[in-house]
């Protein structure tokens, strides 16, 4: 049993059963402290064996008292470890020695003992000490009758039974304090229950309606259907850009509503309605409707937690999830452990999404008006449009998460517009969710993507619901298409596109501590520092199936970061380490630190930051204008959570933040544009230009040594160029292509 599931189980500490046949295994009342059910263990095991009455925990401490005469009673702890007797066991024949010895080693080695202790509140430490000190005691506890029993039984688990009863009440006898100092910081990170932490929620009745269907198929138009034609009501969606595309939506078709995302809090005056991004949502308002955008998300390793927490706390008459048909099982469960109600309503893709089984075989050459390219590093994502910007004269824009969403918007409308140049869209994952786009085919750049330093599958859901947003209704186009670069993808496009979304399941949904948990499991611990408190909650955290423990690095590693500032009480700590900073940038990191520091200093936080002259040039210039982006977007959102007029800088930020985008919208309009110079980072070619003749070519066979020039920046950011010959031309286009 894993530890986690062996604490869990911890409020049925089993007594040993008997070595024999003889009886059922004892389980221990829950209410029963372990130290109490474990001083019968031993004991019990050897006297049913007997058929003598069952000892009942009130008479343990009799039976305790060290009454050597009693055969099947080992003296107490005291008695058999302090008195300094002469061991009864070194005065026995070599034979049964061996015999002994054997039991106790294989009971010291089984991996089942210390998951078993678990069960009784010895953690693993104290279990180290515990077990050392064990032999000995036991040997001495050995008595004629002891010693007859187990020199008489198989080497199986009949003879670990009897140890582990003595086992248990040596070490909740000797360990007493630790057992129970472990036990009360157990009961403080008990998240079995996580629904009974919304008491609004749970005094309503509340109605849960399921949208399940593929992508494309009008889940979401049906339940904010619901939520607008309701008096009052929230629509929680996964990302900004959602939450800002149902703000204008709501406001431009009648129904006022306010804007909340943790960078954002737009109020329309006489508004009944609020679009919020998830983890924004209030668990103390009510509403008549609530919309949870994305519900398989629930099962997100790292945002899972905000999905549970809106889907167990919102304070909303009825709530419309909307999703594919994968966490239905866990959102039924859950439904039925808080005692309501949960309708389905299904639904079936709107218009046919095929595989073009022509791979893409002239490369990038080939994309016409309507593809999308879909890759997964920003790299590539700026080699592939710079090679189709200069192979084909489409304009192409471009959408990943790094870029604001503001921007992201902002390059999906390009697209869409048929008036103008901008035909061909790359973009990586972020497309999966929250923008209407007029995309005839997705073209996967590639099925794998890096995650940490790994290289993975992109999931089968991820395909599914990236491929979807081909054809989408009310786009120009009534059928999506979908196909990868290389023919070696193919099979596992056409695999996934197969597999039916019924058979993908979300197993368990995340959870994160609220502020009030951690504040009551620091105090079991007042020793120890934030960042540790984090770690070992999430190890200690008592769940059940249903549930798992979000990861928390990033969260961790801010609070690592914090340690460094003295004076911030723990509720500053929790709120700070949850901000949106991009810990694997150290500029990000090292801008954070300067703001919780100013703050813990208690004066006015400043962002020193010069607003940037020109528009980006290169991706390089452009990924450095992102994270300035980020750290003035990290100040925004800190000043909405702590007092206003400790980030006096607000509105100047936001100024700030609407400049930078501007500059980055039109950098990324120049950025690989025909005749513009081709970037590459290091040794490896990306493209050709034709920049000496602005001559646009198809194919390699066009390339001819009089044409082409190649562009490059070195390591020190120098830009060179050099004519290429014609074979490392036609490489560069093969490369292109
Ligand atoms: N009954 C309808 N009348 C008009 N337009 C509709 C209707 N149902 C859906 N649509 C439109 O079809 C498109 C897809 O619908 P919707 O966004 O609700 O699908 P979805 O299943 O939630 O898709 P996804 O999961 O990809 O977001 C949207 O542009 C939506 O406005």
């Amino acid at each position: 049993m894993a530890p986690k599931a062996a604490a869990a189980a911890a409020e049925e500490a089993p007594a040993p059963q008997t070595p024999r046949k003889r009886g059922r295994p004892r389980k221990v009342p829950v209410e029963q402290a372990p130290e109490e059910a474990a001083a019968t263990a031993g004991q019990d095991a050897t006297k049913r064996r007997r058929g003598r009455p069952r000892k009942t925990a009130a008479s343990s401490d009799k039976l305790q008292g060290g009454n050597n005469n009693s055969p099947a009673a080992p003296p107490s702890h005291q008695q058999s470890v302090d008195a300094g007797e002469a061991s009864p066991f070194s005065v026995l024949p070599r034979e049964e020695k061996r015999v002994l010895l054997g039991h106790l080693n294989r009971f010291e080695s089984s991996a089942g003992v210390q998951d078993r202790a678990l069960e009784l509140y010895v953690n693993s430490q104290l279990f180290q000490t515990a077990i050392n000190e064990f032999r000995t005691w036991m040997l001495r506890a050995l008595t004629d009758d002891l010693r007859a029993v187990l020199l008489e039984l198989p080497s199986g688990s009949a003879a670990q039974e009897l140890l582990f009863g003595y086992f248990a009440q040596f070490v909740l006898t000797k360990f007493k304090k630790e057992v129970r100092a472990y036990r009360d910081l157990v009961k403080t990170v008990d998240l079995r229950q996580p629904h009974l932490w919304y008491p609004i929620a749970r005094s309503m009745k509340r109605r849960i309606i399921y949208h399940a269907g593929p992508t494309n198929s009008g889940k979401t138009y049906h339940a904010l259907q619901a939520m607008t034609a309701a008096p009052s009501g929230v629509y929680c969606g996964p990302l900004r850009l959602l939450a800002m595309e149902i703000y204008d939506s709501c406001n431009a078709n009648g129904t006022y509503c306010n804007l909340i995302t943790g960078q954002e809090r737009k109020e329309v005056e006489g508004a009944s309605h609020t679009s919020c991004t998830i983890e924004m949502t209030s668990t103390q308002k009510r509403v008549d409707v609530a919309v949870i955008d994305e519900i398989q998300m629930i099962g997100d390793e790292q945002r899972g937690w905000a999905w549970t927490r809106a889907l167990q706390g919102l304070a909303a008459n009825e709530i419309h999830l909307c999703g594919d048909a994968s966490a239905l099982p866990l959102v039924r469960q859950m439904a039925d452990a808080m005692g309501e109600e949960l309708t389905v309503q299904s639904y079936d893709r709107f218009t046919p999404l095929a595989i073009e089984e022509r791979y893409l075989r002239r490369g990038y050459a080939s994309v016409q008006p309507g593809d999308c390219v879909v890759a997964f590093s920003r790299r590539d994502i700026f080699d592939i449009k710079q090679i189709i910007e200069q192979s084909t004269g489409y304009r192409v824009c471009v959408v990943y998460g790094a870029l604001p969403p503001e921007m992201r918007r902002n390059q999906a409308r390009l697209f869409n517009a048929p008036d103008n140049s901008y035909d061909v869209l790359v973009a990586s994952d972020a497309i999966g969710m929250g923008l209407n786009l007029n995309i005839r085919r997705v073209i996967f750049h590639t099925l794998h993507k890096f995650e940490g330093n790994f290289k993975q599958p992109v999931s089968v859901s991820q395909i599914k619901q990236i491929a979807g947003r081909a054809g989408r209704r009310n786009s120009q186009y009534n059928k999506g298409v979908v196909t990868c670069l290389n023919k070696a993808d193919m099979p596992r496009l056409r695999e996934a596109l197969d597999t039916p979304l019924e058979d993908l399941s979300t197993p368990a949904a995340g959870l994160f501590p609220e502020f009030e948990h951690l504040e009551m499991f620091a105090g079991q611990l007042p020793e120890e520092s934030f960042a540790r408190l984090l770690t070992r909650f999430g190890e200690e955290a008592r769940l059940d199936g249903t549930y798992f423990f979000c990861k928390q690095d990033s969260v961790i590693h801010l609070a690592k970061l914090l340690s460094r500032v003295p004076s911030l009480t723990l509720e500053e700590r929790y709120h700070l380490c949850n901000a949106p900073c991009n810990t694997r940038d150290p500029r990000s990191a090292s801008a954070f630190l300067h703001f919780a520091s100013q703050y813990a200093l208690g004066v006015p936080v400043t962002l020193d930051i010069a607003e940037p002259k020109k528009a980006p040039a290169s991706p390089e210039e452009l990924r450095h204008m992102e994270a300035v982006h980020q750290i003035v977007s990290l100040y925004i959102w800190l000043s909405f959570r702590f007092k206003r007029d400790m980030y006096p800088g607000q509105q100047s930020a936001m100024r700030l933040s609407e400049r930078i985008i501007n500059l980055m919208a039109e950098g990324l309009h120049n950025i690989g544009a025909p005749g513009s110079l081709v970037f590459e980072q290091g040794k490896r070619a990306v493209a050709v230009a034709n920049v000496r003749h602005n001559r646009i070519l198809t194919s390699a066979n066009e390339v001819s040594s009089d044409y082409w020039e190649r562009y490059w920046t070195d390591g020190r950011g120098r830009r060179k160029s050099y004519a290429l010959d014609r074979q490392s031309t036609q490489s560069g286009m093969q490369l292109a292509a």
